[in-house]
């Protein structure tokens, strides 16, 4: 699914408006009309007040305030009065309003002006939309930082006012809503940690935007989609043997941290390659073997760490190296020679990525197309610091580009940049795969995605889905709390069958 900008909504709306067609009033109504239909089946409060801008999201609360009176609601309007004249539509709907004389409306023209609200009240806010240009300051501030003092449930009408779609808000006054009913679409802001305060839980209101827009219009970020990992899934062919499937290794462990290589190896043999190799300390040689013994196994000369490579990196399908190698110098000399040798894209998660990021004149060796996957302090490690999290987007998307790789940076939303420049944010996965073991699993299904022939790109993108999948199912089964990360493991049957 594409996600637009503010201003390619604004088009959207546009476009929709002439092609249709529909005016843009009867537009407003029937988001209102979707809003409305929202509130009055999810919601019982004895009176709602809806705080309007004097924009078009003004516009919508007016029209929502009518819609809900006209449902024998009880209804207060609050409108924050400014210098510049209301919109067409926002006059338009005000004017039907003051015909109903029913419903009390109030101007805010101070600070003298705040009103106290009654208890047990929903409110509705309805002070900016998409049009934010800048951070509120004022009149407008304060009233949101009011809103916010009530403690009370309010439902934010297409964005929380004082949060922008496209850019971070970092420290500006924004409504914190408990449900915002956002239309069409989601938006950028809703899938950044930095935001998780404000918009509590996203609806999308259906207004039937022309399709024609979206179906035209190029997108730089997508969500990933059932629809999209659909069209990536190739299905197992009746007479298809092992070798069709690849053959992948696992590089990973030491002493302390065998589970790690453990998980990687059997969430890549869950994941469906065909032959699944691991190269583990020599000491970790029997857990390997017991713990996975589908997988073959490579030990190490070295007890306790990895230190040398006695195999052609290229006669593997896929390598993913990294979860719980340590960072031992001949560890790090073992990683360079095969960033050196290996002509093939890599996956490179944890301890590769954090002596990538120690030992100078490594980042460049990076193969092309190899799919890294940072969690935040990873990638900062790697690329640096940022002010907020839409810059670490911004870099992410960069990097990939200017390194011709794919990175995938963690996170409840992970983002996977492609270096055409695309970006997608996952949606599968809950918090309670925020523990150890998580990542090792995720390397290890992406490897096996890579052995059997996806393009890394897909590799990464379907990886993650399915990944954040299995972790759904996990905590159906077991709760958020309980699940750890061999149960996800487990559901990655489940998960394969769910696409
Ligand atoms: N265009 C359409 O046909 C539709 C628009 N809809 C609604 O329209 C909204 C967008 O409406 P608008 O473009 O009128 O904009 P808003 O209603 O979001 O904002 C109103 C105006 O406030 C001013 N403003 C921006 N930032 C400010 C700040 N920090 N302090 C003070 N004033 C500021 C700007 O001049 C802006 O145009 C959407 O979010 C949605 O709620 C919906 O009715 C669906 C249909
Ligand atoms: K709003």
């Amino acid at each position: 699914m594409k996600l637009f900008s503010a201003e390619q909504i604004r088009q959207w709306d546009a476009f929709t408006i002439k092609n249709e067609p529909v005016s843009s009033l009867e537009l407003m109504e029937r988001a209102a009309n979707a809003c409305t239909r929202w509130i009055v089946k999810n919601t019982l409060a004895d009176s709602y007040c809806i705080f309007c801008g004097k924009g078009n999201n003004g516009g919508d609360g007016l029209a929502i305030a009518r819609l809900l009176y006209n449902a024998n609601k009880t209804v207060t309007v609050f409108i924050l009065e400014s210098a510049t004249g209301g919109s067409d539509d926002f006059n338009s709907n005000f004017n039907i309003l003051h015909h109903l004389s029913a419903i009390p409306v109030y101007s805010i023209r101070s600070e003298k002006e705040l009103p106290q609200l009654p208890p047990d009240c929903i409110i509705i806010d309805a002070l900016f939309g998409t049009g934010l240009n800048r951070r509120l300051t004022g009149l407008a501030a304060t009233l949101v930082e009011h809103i916010n003092s009530f403690r009370m449930p309010v439902i934010a009408i297409d964005m929380p006012s004082g949060l922008f779609c496209d850019q971070s808000s970092l420290g500006n006054p924004i409504i914190k809503a408990s449900h915002t009913l956002t239309f069409q679409v989601p938006k950028l802001a809703f899938l950044v940690a930095e935001n998780a305060d404000f918009f509590g839980q996203v609806h999308i209101m259906d207004i039937n935007l022309h399709p024609g827009f979206s179906e035209k219009t190029p997108a730089k970020f997508h969500i990933t989609d059932s629809s999209l990992i659909r069209s990536i899934y190739q299905p197992r062919k009746t007479f298809a043997h092992k070798g069709n499937f690849g053959h992948a290794l696992i590089i990973a462990g030491s002493t302390g941290k065998t589970g790690a290589a453990v998980l990687s190896t059997r969430a890549c043999l869950k994941t469906g390659a065909g032959l699944v190799s691991a190269h583990i300390p020599r000491q970790s040689l029997p857990i390997i073997q017991m713990a996975a013994p589908e997988a073959m196994a490579f030990p190490d000369a070295e007890d306790h760490y990895i230190t040398r490579m006695d195999y052609e990196p290229d006669d593997f399908s896929s390598i993913g190296m990294g979860p719980g190698i340590g960072k031992e110098l001949k560890t790090r000399f073992l990683l360079r020679e095969l960033l050196e040798k290996i002509k093939k894209p890599l996956v490179l998660d944890a301890d590769a990525l954090n002596i990538i990021a120690a030992t100078k004149g490594y980042l460049k060796l990076i193969p092309s197309k190899t799919i890294i996957t940072p969690h935040p302090k990873e990638f900062s490690r790697l690329f640096g610091d940022t002010a907020n999290d839409f810059e670490k987007i911004e870099l992410a998307s960069s990097k990939s580009m200017e390194m011709n790789i794919i990175i995938a940076l963690k996170g409840h939303n992970t983002f996977i940049a492609h270096p055409n420049g695309a970006g997608y944010f996952n949606h599968t996965g809950n918090a309670g795969m925020a523990k150890g073991g998580s990542g090792d699993v995720l390397t290890g299904m992406i490897t096996s995605l890579l052995a059997q022939g996806y393009t890394p790109e897909q590799s990464a993108v379907y990886g993650v889905y399915l990944h954040g999948l299995a972790g759904d199912l996990a905590a159906r089964d077991r709760g958020m709390e309980s699940m750890i990360a061999s149960d996800i493991i487990e559901h990655i049957g489940n998960a394969f069958k769910q696409l």
